[in-house]
């Protein structure tokens, strides 16, 4: 209850959703694109590789909050690697994305990984990791375990999905939002404490200047 209240305070704060840049990251081919043309779009077709960046908007409802995700998709293959981390530069969150039939998709994304952290520092963006394709389960070569040991090493989120199958896209995109949100929260209560104990301490030095009279 006292979750919904706050969060509904935030929002009725800024009368607008609150904006928050994610970042795709990932291998060519892992499916990027296809995740994001999923969730904003609901649909689900062959793609050209991303040249350079793609952008998409998408206003979600978490319980009593909205908020509007800034999808950056940025294009896996090698050459472009030094413009996406020009991207990444001031997101909130970033889905690390591998292909569950593509082992160097793995470790790919754990190396994606390394570049966010000499960017950010801990705690200042949620890092969901996401393998995608769960429909090529015959060619699995990263099994579930392995994926989410690595993400809890780490302190990431973690979910399968395929974009093909529409299976487990919006959930991935509600728990990275549900992050966001609480750990806005979190900033917002802590802006408060820090305030109130101002607030007390200058009126306790108040009292102290006003007895010393
Ligand atoms: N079987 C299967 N194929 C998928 C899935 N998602 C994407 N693909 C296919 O994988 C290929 C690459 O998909 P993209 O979405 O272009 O991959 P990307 O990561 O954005 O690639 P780059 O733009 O090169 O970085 C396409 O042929 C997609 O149709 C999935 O869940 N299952």
């Amino acid at each position: 209850m006292a979750q919904a209240d706050s969060t509904l305070r935030l929002q009725t704060a800024r009368d607008q959703p609150s904006v928050f840049k994610l970042v795709l990251l990932g291998s060519g081919s892992v499916g990027k694109s296809s995740l994001a043309l999923r969730y904003v779009k609901g649909d689900f077709n062959s793609i050209l590789p991303t040249v350079g960046c793609a952008f998409l908007t998408k206003v979600v409802q978490v319980g009593e909050a909205a908020l509007k995700f800034e999808i950056w998709d940025t294009a896996g293959q090698e050459k472009y690697h030094s413009v996406c981390r020009l991207y990444f530069r001031g997101a909130n969150a970033a889905l690390l994305v591998y292909d569950i039939a593509s082992k160097d998709s793995f470790l790919r994304a754990q190396q994606w990984l390394g570049d966010l952290e000499s960017e950010f520092l801990p705690g200042d963006i949620v890092v969901m990791l996401l393998g995608n394709k769960t429909d090529l389960s015959d060619e699995r070569q990263v099994t579930f375990e392995e994926g989410k040991a690595f993400a809890e090493s780490k302190r990431l989120l973690f979910m399968e999905a395929s974009a093909k199958l529409n299976h487990q896209v919006s959930e991935a995109f509600s728990a990275v939002a549900r992050e966001l949100l609480q750990r806005q929260e979190e900033k917002v209560d802590q802006v408060q404490r820090t305030k109130s104990q101002v607030d007390l301490n200058e009126g306790s030095l108040r009292q102290v200047k006003c007895c010393a009279r």
